[in-house]
């Protein structure tokens, strides 16, 4: 079937068929939608080396396992100050957990258009769970290569949410996904806060910090021309932290911190990638940074990503923590709601690292 650039809009998001159907009806150039400006692109000129003179430059990659468990914090609260990115290895999720959600991702987007439609905002019966595509379709020139069904968590009942309305393909994988990765989200709370000085987690901050989560199943398919796209858009996401399961594709980029080149994360089997979001810039007064961070897509292969998006409850004020006002730090971000955040975020194509100056002073 033929497809002009005039029904790709109905095609892709209107019907459901995603950039998945584009693939699928075997599409050999990339329609004009989702090409970016040559300016805009990742070119080879702005991509730093993982590997050096026989030295590796990759993020920090650190190992839970290690039984020095002071120098493991120092490791995870220096890598969010440096790199804002870091891969976690020995994390305790069990390889199992990890692929399986993988499969389920798979499953979840290869069933026909007509089932994964009933998860379109229009259709979906739960608020909480929503097939869609790109980032934000209706504010974007330029789409990304990208499907995705995202499962909001908002609330501490959110078993008997999910057992009512997620697809039932991924259903109890992204549910045990979720359960799995408590342990370790609320440790690298624990030690990333330790290295504020902050000793005390209470329920309140539990839940500042930690309140609602996303997952996202995301299924970058094999893209005809890659290098004129982008699968996700350069961007630093609006959590407190995220956890990312990437799969052996590769393509996931960071920007550093300190030369601005774009570096490639390599995928390991097993390991966690995290990064602090701009919720933890703001919470700790720019000490911890959320680190620009992109997707190329593949043209040979589909890719699949299951992020945790942590994050507080819409309901929070977010700014510089009290514990660090009142050790006289000068804030240089302002209180600000946490739902007005991401409503801002949610309401602009990816845009690098501008999101976080709703928030600065
Ligand atoms: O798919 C990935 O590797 C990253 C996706 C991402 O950055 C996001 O959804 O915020
Ligand atoms: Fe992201």
């Amino acid at each position: 079937m033929p497809i002009s650039p005039k029904n790709i809009k109905e095609f892709v998001q209107i019907q459901g068929h995603g950039v998945k159907g584009l693939a699928d009806i075997g599409i050999t150039s990339l329609p004009t939608q989702y090409i970016k400006p040559d300016d805009e692109r990742l070119n080879k000129q702005k991509i730093s080396l993982t590997k050096d003179n026989g030295e590796d430059h990759s993020i920090p990659i650190i190992d839970m396992s290690n039984s020095d468990t002071d120098a493991t914090e120092k490791l995870i609260c220096n890598a969010a100050e440096k790199w804002g990115f870091f891969q976690l290895v020995n994390h305790g999720v069990p390889l199992k957990v990890l692929e399986d959600v993988k499969a389920a991702t798979y499953r979840f987007f290869e069933m026909p258009v007509e089932e994964k439609a009933k998860y379109l905002a229009k259709n979906s019966p739960c608020k909480n769970v929503r097939y869609g595509t790109s980032f934000a379709p209706d504010f974007e020139k330029v789409f990304e290569w990208k499907d995705h069904l995202s499962l909001f968590v908002v609330s501490e009942d959110y078993e008997e949410e999910a057992l009512a309305y997620w697809p039932l393909p991924c259903r109890d994988e992204a549910l045990e996904y979720l359960k799995s990765t408590k342990n370790v989200i609320s440790n690298l709370c624990k030690i990333l806060m330790k290295g504020l000085n902050i000793h005390e987690i209470d329920e309140r901050k539990e839940s500042l910090l930690t309140g609602c989560k996303r997952i996202n199943l995301t299924y970058y398919p094999k893209c005809p021309n890659p290098e004129l796209t982008f699968g996700t858009g350069p961007h630093s996401d609006a959590s407190t932290l995220t956890i990312l399961l990437q799969d052996e594709v590769g393509g996931l980029y960071v920007r550093r911190l300190d030369d601005e080149s774009w570096i490639h994360v390599p995928p390991i089997s097993g390991a966690l990638v995290v990064n602090v979001g701009d919720v933890l810039q703001i919470f700790s007064n720019g000490k911890y940074k959320s680190a620009e961070h992109l997707v190329i897509p593949n043209g040979n292969k589909s890719r699949v990503s299951v992020p945790i998006f942590v994050h507080p409850t819409f309901n929070d004020i977010i700014g510089p923590l009290q514990e660090i006002v009142d050790r006289g730090d000068k804030p240089i971000y302002k209180d600000v709601s946490f739902l007005d955040y991401m409503k801002y975020f949610l309401s602009k194509p990816h845009d690098g690292k501008a999101t976080i100056d709703f928030a600065s002073i």
